[in-house]
């Protein structure tokens, strides 16, 4: 990225709304850790965090899961750093095995859904013996996969504009921002 491009980048952070504090962001994860505990604490689930968006919510999230799980990764992408989605790319697949074993996605936004939809999809055609969903956000509008898809566990509903912060991107930069952001204008 050219030092003119660094410079947009900066300026868009500097532009930027605030929608979400970090203590605001740390009581909602709080919350969702909690009622994740309550309802896997039995499971022995396996949980699967989205890269890229996912790293920073999981990382959060998983101190606050105090039962036994296993955790790992898995890579898929639908945005690949722009703004607007296409068709998913997969660029890695789970590596532990989940059998008959329950699974929850971990994941940094439901926007229009189809990227959790599939992992879902893959997920319950592997063989899961059930397939939960947790997102630190839902965007809210009316452009959803399904009209009546959720997510299991949601920290924030966010309004309908471009954000960034806490894992997610605006053009792969501002995943490290700490807070959540509403692009200018967007
Ligand atoms: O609900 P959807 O409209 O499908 O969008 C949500 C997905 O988009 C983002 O991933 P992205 O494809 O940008 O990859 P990234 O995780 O590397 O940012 C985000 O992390 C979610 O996984
Ligand atoms: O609003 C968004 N911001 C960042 N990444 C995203 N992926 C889907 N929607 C968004």
């Amino acid at each position: 990225m050219s030092q003119t491009d660094i410079e947009h980048i900066k300026q868009v952070y500097a532009e930027a709304d605030l929608l979400f504090t970090p203590a605001e962001i740390e009581a909602a994860i709080t919350t969702m850790a909690q009622a994740i505990t309550q309802d896997m604490r039995d499971a022995n689930p396996v949980v699967f965090s989205v890269m890229n968006g996912g790293l920073v919510i999981a990382g959060q999230l998983l101190t606050k899961l105090d039962f036994p799980l296993e955790a790992s990764y898995l890579h898929a992408t639908r945005y690949r750093n722009s703004t607007s989605g296409h068709g998913l790319e997969w660029k890695v697949a789970p590596m532990i095995d989940f059998k008959d074993r329950p699974v929850l996605i971990i994941d940094d936004i439901l926007d229009e859904g189809h990227t959790l939809v599939e992992i879902v999809e893959h997920c319950k055609a592997e063989g899961a013996a059930s397939v939960k969903t947790a997102v630190l956000v839902n965007k809210l509008h009316d452009r959803k996969a399904r009209p009546d898809l959720q997510a299991d566990f949601v920290g924030l509903e966010v309004i309908d504009r471009y954000i960034f912060g806490f894992g997610m991107d605006y053009h792969g930069y501002w995943r490290n921002a700490d807070g959540i952001y509403a692009v200018k204008g967007m």
